[in-house]
């Protein structure tokens, strides 16, 4: 467990950002599908693509994916066309997070993957497969992005290249996006036209690439400035223009007073002691499902009510992501509620959360459980700057960011080990 702290006043300094897991394992896959490979540079250290990159190297029949949804739901495509048969297996939580609908569209291909405990569920035995049944699948798109990255990175390779239809209401639509312009990067064209992307059989083309750094990581530290008495922090390797959808983190912070100029290595986040908080935030995340947590323990810290939205694949992330937002910020005497569709005006499908009180320590300091999930505690983290937290596990971080304790300390945060 390690305990946060921060002696208080201006929050300052410069932070060298972590590499994107997304965009590195974007990159990844496309370079083992890609004849001679290419370089890739600042390959991003969290522990999800350090797996994909040992697994991809890897010629053992069974291939542990851990808790790494990417990797786990990239690999299910991958191997489908490599030689042999391997089972690709995952954390015990990896195991109650859906896979069917990409398993039922590859089948449809002509896969041959076999479930090996639960239909619908990891582990998988995969086989070697064409993959010429079809050129033409269906798959729903309001469970999982990754299942259509998976199968659109594959899919020039294919034959007769594929033409994917998405039924039903999109989700994490940006990582759909980032997928096909990496694609486009290496030479890789496609049409989208209404529901249906079409990608014509064609060779990646190699070509030197270097990973952007996180947004998503970001996000802590526009939290961390959101509730500084005030900020200025330094933060490399970040641009306007990004491929990935929680580059808005910049746009929704500015929404409390904390600005964003981009400059010659990265940007410049801002926060005067006169910002003004306004009394209510409302956001759709459906587009950037990653940051809702942090914005969510802006909220508590900052006393805003929060009314929120396009939460539903939070349920099958790392961990069911409102259940434990709303015990941990139960600790603080915060009150995460579902709103009734009768009062909040929900379409079908939609459902509508809110929080409204501020961050209460009064009982001493808390411990926040992570539930093996890295964005429970990086998102509470900022909440140290008000009072002395604790958090189990810790090193759940490494997921997505293990130096993460580190550049807390070069803000000036007191990060200590109670075992
Ligand atoms: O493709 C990706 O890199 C990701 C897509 C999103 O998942 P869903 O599409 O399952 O929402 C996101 O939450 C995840 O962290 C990374
Ligand atoms: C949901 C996440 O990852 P994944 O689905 O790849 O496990 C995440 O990093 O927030």
């Amino acid at each position: 467990m390690y305990e946060l702290s921060h002696p208080g006043g201006p929050l300052t300094g410069r932070i060298q950002l972590t590499g994107s897991k997304s965009i590195a394992n974007r990159a990844l896959i496309i370079c083992a599908l890609t004849p001679g490979g290419f370089p890739i540079h600042r390959l991003a250290e969290a522990d999800d693509t350090v797996r994909l990159q040992n697994l991809l190297a890897s010629e053992d029949e069974i291939l542990d994916a851990g808790p790494a949804g990417t990797t786990f739901r990239f690999l299910t495509g991958f191997l489908s066309r490599r030689a042999g048969y391997q089972i690709l297996t995952g954390s015990q939580r990896m195991k109650e997070r859906p896979i069917g609908i990409l398993v039922d569209a590859l089948r449809e291909l002509g896969a041959d993957i076999t479930y090996v405990e639960n239909e619908g569920y990891p582990p998988l035995k995969i086989g070697q497969s064409a993959l010429d049944a079809t050129d033409a699948i269906s798959i729903a798109a309001d469970t999982s992005s990754q299942y259509i990255s998976s199968l659109l990175m594959l899919a020039p390779t294919l034959p007769k290249g594929l033409r994917l239809t998405l039924e039903g209401r999109i989700v994490s639509i940006p990582y759909i996006n980032m997928t096909l312009s990496l694609m486009a990067y290496f030479g890789v064209e496609h049409e989208w036209d209404g529901q249906t992307i079409v990608v014509p059989a064609q060779a990646y083309q190699p070509r030197e690439f270097t990973v952007e750094a996180d947004w998503s990581a970001a996000s802590y530290y526009y939290g961390l400035a959101a509730l500084a008495p005030s900020a200025d922090l330094q933060i490399d390797g970040l641009f306007e223009e990004s491929v990935q959808g929680d580059a808005v983190v910049a746009e929704l912070y500015r929404r409390f007073g904390v600005t964003t100029t981009f400059n010659e290595t990265g940007l410049r986040i801002e926060k005067s002691a006169e910002a003004l908080i306004p009394p209510f935030f409302e956001q759709d995340f459906v587009k950037c499902p990653d940051i809702a947590q942090t914005l969510m323990a802006s909220c508590a810290g900052m006393g805003v009510q929060g009314l929120y939205s396009g939460l539903q694949t939070l349920f099958i992330k790392e961990t069911d992501r409102v259940k434990a937002m709303k015990t941990e910020l139960g600790k603080l005497g915060i009150t995460l509620y579902k709103i009734p569709a009768h009062m909040s005006g929900a379409q079908e499908g939609q459902q509508f959360f809110g929080q409204e009180e501020k961050a209460d320590f009064s009982a001493g300091t808390p411990t926040f459980a992570t539930y093996h999930d890295h964005r429970m505690a990086m998102a509470l983290a900022p909440l140290a700057l008000q009072h002395p937290i604790r958090i189990e596990d810790p090193l759940v971080v490494g997921k997505s960011y293990p130096d993460f304790y580190r550049d807390l300390e070069t803000l000036g945060f007191t990060v200590k080990d109670l075992g």
